[in-house]
């Protein structure tokens, strides 16, 4: 029996398919509204859509894992929410509404109120957040007095709490400078950077990648532990299925510049519809059987991808003449959705 045929499919319009994802009733912390973000051409006509109408939704305590092979959009998504967008690229369509406030509407001066603030980040490039000859507990104290109006001696106090928190041995930590520390430890001090705000949304891209093996799963589980304490809303982005699967409660896989599968985790792994999905899920698995099985590749070269129509279709091995077409996103069941034209003959897993 195929894999989707029992699953009731429908079209979504946007507005259904924002309130039937989550099956969380609160009210969203970040909605993304059919988000384009495009590289600029000598005019609007001549503009390279590089991600496409994105539409997601992160909710208070939910934690959203944005997946997809590298340069699939995940870190643009990333820096339009963020109003980081070099200069070259722009917000060609759609919104980011953060708690009601559209921020593709927002001036930089606003932004900067909201950035680091109420919406906090990390990054692969931990070193880079770090000015190398001062030491962390000043440029932490500094960081805190420049989005709060707060005394000296009560920002230490916050500073010191906090690197406790991230569990690292906080007074020798406050007075060291930043090449006085691990890769893991300054990553760990970023997340104390991030969470000191109380943020509302902490956007993690890719944040452990170049942290070994150990240290990266001893921060993204540091990462979800904290978050169940503060209840702020985490999007993490990671070309490492197997993380997302293990933290995210939802998911969206990114193929091409589009979202081409999301919803809840445990659907996703356990009964993935899109070809790229399924493909991603096997090419994982093989990593983590003991005796090593035939080793699953992604037909086709990385980052191909069609210039209309559905993104995958040049590597897709169930390509049809429909894919041609941008597929529209579908409800299979609960809060899962995947835009494919060949879910009803897509033969089981
Ligand atoms: N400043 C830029 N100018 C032009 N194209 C860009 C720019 N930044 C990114 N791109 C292109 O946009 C696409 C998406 O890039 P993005 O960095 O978001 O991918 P990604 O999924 O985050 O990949 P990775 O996992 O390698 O970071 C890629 O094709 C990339 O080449």
């Amino acid at each position: 029996m195929p894999a989707v045929m029992d699953l009731k499919i429908q079209n979504l319009t946007n507005k259904d398919s924002q309130q039937k994802v989550s099956g969380l009733q609160s009210i969203p912390v970040l909605e993304i509204k059919d988000l384009s973000i495009s590289l600029r051409g000598a005019n609007r006509q001549e503009d390279h859509t590089l991600v496409k109408k994105l539409n997601f939704t992160i909710r208070p305590g939910e934690m959203l894992g944005l997946a997809g092979e590298s340069g699939s959009g995940k870190s643009l998504t990333a820096s339009a929410i963020l109003g980081l967008l070099p200069k070259s690229l722009h917000v060609s369509e759609g919104q980011i509404e953060f708690r009601g406030k559209n921020l593709t509407r927002l001036s930089e001066k606003e932004m900067r109120c909201i950035r680091g603030k109420e919406i906090a980040y990390l990054f692969q490039n931990y070193q880079g957040s770090f000015t190398p000859f001062i030491k962390i507990g000043k440029q932490l104290i500094e960081s805190l007095r420049s989005h709060e109006k707060i005394r000296k001696a009560d920002a230490r106090k916050k500073v010191l709490f906090w690197l406790e928190r991230v569990q690292v041995p906080a007074e020798r930590i406050f007075s060291s400078y930043p090449h006085q520390l691990s890769g893991g430890q300054l990553q760990r001090v970023s997340l104390a950077a991030a969470l000191m705000f109380n943020p509302s949304l902490i956007i993690a891209d890719e944040p452990t990648t170049a942290l070994d093996v150990l240290t990266s799963k001893k921060i993204l589980d540091l990462l979800a532990d904290l978050q169940k304490e503060v209840g702020c809303a985490i999007l993490l982005i990671s070309h490492d299925l197997k993380h997302l699967l293990k933290r995210a409660n939802s998911m969206a896989v990114m193929y091409g510049g589009q979202i081409i599968e999301k919803g809840l985790t445990e659907n996703i792994e356990t009964n993935p519809l899109h070809p790229y999905t399924k493909l991603l899920l096997r090419a994982r698995s093989v990593l983590t059987q003991t005796v090593p099985g035939k080793l699953a590749v992604i037909p086709g070269e990385p980052g191909l991808v069609a210039k209309q129509g559905c993104s995958f279709t040049l590597r897709c091995t169930k390509s049809s003449e429909k894919c041609s077409m941008v597929p529209e996103m579908q409800l299979a069941e609960d809060s899962h959705c995947t835009a494919c034209h060949n879910l009803e003959t897509e033969e089981g897993n």
